[in-house]
């Protein structure tokens, strides 16, 4: 009996470590390079065992294969192999050119057991394609210019939470993660979060939640994009049940209060309540011309709430941690702080001394300064792709199968001295006309491009503006002794964030609080 046992042990083990080694022959038989790997955690043990956060892992996966004059190489996670173009000209093909292969990212999403997972990040193909063209026209500079005045009223939030920190040094990464819960809450949700004022509202504890990280939600997370189809079958749910039961009662509370008081308010809520009841924007010609019947258009009440809760996860920590990466750097460097501001204060004045949308298009160095944040510190270290149909990787003797997983490793091609020589160094003249003129496209993704790039993007800069010019304004910052450097990352994030707080200086400019508009054009916000 115990040979037996032991045989049938030996046996399954063997079967195991042969199952393995195939899984990891994968891209050698292929003739593909990879870093080494091990055979229990492929290429991410250090990951794994929390040595190294994600971002870094995924630029020295792309520092290796760079140095190594490679155009793609390939990786695994545990067993899975995946491609990791570095070639310009490759990425670009993935990304636009052969879009048709690479329309989805592989994300896992459930709309029967898990409905706030069907949002647009997630949804694969024509379903895709359908909701990318409703919500298109929600995010247009028109609609940007409607909310503007939605967003600052956040602002005397914000510069009362400073106030009130102002005896101790600033943990600015809290601060900021209040000011985009409350700005994205109240234009998505269309409620008053107030979690500026009180930091244990609901709002951004379950915002917190979302974004838990530890040992069993990464491993979720990673087990249903290895395995989506099992996951399926298991009926794995990655929204927590109660973030999920928050969110959708508060969607259908607002819908119907707003309904039945037929309000009005200018945020992304009342877009997306005209989407379900008219199936397109009033105003919007496009879709008229284009004929599109209104049933066809029409969104349900579950899609509604599921667009919500994707601006809120995907639109309010990639902005509060770009505004914190910002302000780390300009506490740093004086010279740059002292002439952003100047530009706000000098561009403001051609405007009455207000800072209104069209000031803020104006303020060119302002927009530097953010996009040499994005570049230091995309807030997506990589994304991801997924082959949905075979695919010959251009200039190479190397077919794609389909379902093969793509990473485009956004970090390493923003610390790659070829495109920004000295990579360290925070230089917003790279983003000059002239510099990004002269720069070859694809080598600055913050937010991703092609069919697939971040549609809250134009949103994204407008409220991370807002936040600074209100804060820059008002007060100076420098760097204090609790302030941990070099930057450290949260190992367990996969959006780029500082480990714990981070700790700055704040000196108040003046004893009067400079406001972004004339005091009495700010409305309370409702709920
Ligand atoms: C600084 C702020 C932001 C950054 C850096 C950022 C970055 C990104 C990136 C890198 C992607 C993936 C693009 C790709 O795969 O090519 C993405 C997608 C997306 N983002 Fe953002 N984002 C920001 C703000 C926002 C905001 C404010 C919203 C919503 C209000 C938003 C909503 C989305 C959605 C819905 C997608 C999926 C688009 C699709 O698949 O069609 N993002 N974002």
């Amino acid at each position: 009996m115990f040979q037996i046992t032991l045989l049938s042990v030996a046996t399954v083990i063997f079967l195991i470590w042969t199952w393995l080694k195939t899984r990891l022959n994968y891209w050698r038989r292929l003739g593909v390079k990879t870093p080494p790997y091990s055979l229990l955690f492929g290429n991410i043990k250090t990951l794994a065992l929390r040595q190294e956060s994600f971002a870094r892992h995924q630029q020295a996966m792309y520092e290796l294969s760079k140095s190594q004059r490679l155009s793609y190489a390939g990786y695994y996670l545990l067993w899975t192999p995946m491609f990791l173009p570095v070639d310009n000209d490759i990425i670009k093909s993935i990304m636009q050119v052969d879009f048709e292969h690479f329309i989805d990212r592989g994300m896992y999403s459930n709309e029967k057991v898990d409905p706030l997972s069907s949002h647009l990040f997630s949804l694969e193909g024509k379903k895709w394609k359908l909701l990318r063209n409703k919500l298109s026209p929600t995010f247009t500079s028109g609609k940007m210019k409607m909310m503007y005045e939605t967003i600052v009223n956040c602002t005397p939030g914000l510069l009362d939470a400073m106030d009130k920190e102002l005896v101790h040094a600033v943990d600015i990464k809290e601060i900021f993660a209040r000011f985009t819960t409350d700005v994205i809450g109240t234009c998505a949700f269309g409620l008053s979060c107030d979690s500026m004022r009180n930091p244990n509202s609901e709002f951004r504890i379950k915002g917190k939640e979302i974004f838990k990280s530890g040992i069993l939600e990464n491993l979720k997370q990673m087990m249903s994009y290895i395995m989506p189809e099992f996951s399926k079958l298991l009926g794995f749910k990655i929204v927590p049940e109660d973030v999920s039961k928050f969110f959708m009662e508060i969607v259908k509370d607002t819908v119907a209060y707003r309904e039945k008081h037929n309000t009005y308010r200018k945020d992304f809520m009342n877009l997306l309540i005209q989407l379900k009841n008219k199936g397109k924007l009033v105003d919007d010609q496009k879709l008229m011309e284009q004929n599109i019947t209104d049933s066809q258009n029409k969104i349900t009440m579950e899609e509604i709430a599921a667009q919500a809760f994707i601006f809120f996860e995907a639109g309010f920590e990639t902005s509060s941690t770009t505004m914190t990466f910002c302000f780390y750097e300009l506490a740093k460097n004086k010279s740059i702080q002292d002439r952003v501001r100047k530009e706000i204060r000098d561009v403001s004045s051609k405007y009455n001394g207000e800072v209104t949308y069209d000031a803020i298009m104006d303020m060119n160095y302002l927009d530097q300064v953010l996009n040499e944040t994005l570049r230091k510190y995309p807030p997506l270290p990589c994304l991801h792709r997924k082959c949905n149909k075979t695919y010959k990787v251009p200039g190479a003797d190397l077919i794609l199968e389909k379902g093969m997983r793509v990473t485009i490793p956004v970090i390493g091609i923003h610390h790659d001295p070829d495109y920004y020589p000295d990579p360290g160094k925070f230089d917003p003249d790279r983003f000059t006309e002239e510099n990004k003129r002269n720069r070859k496209q694809f080598t600055f993704l913050p937010f991703g491009d092609g069919p697939r790039i971040c549609i809250g993007a134009r949103f994204g800069i407008m409220q991370a503006k807002i936040g600074l010019i209100a804060v820059l304004l008002n007060y100076e910052v420098s760097i204090n002794a609790k302030t941990v450097e070099p930057l450290t990352f949260e190992p367990e994030s996969f959006i780029l964030t500082t480990k714990g707080g981070l700790w700055l200086n704040v000196e108040k400019l003046s004893s009067e609080k400079i406001f972004l508009m004339k005091q009495e054009e700010y409305t309370e916000i409702s709920g």
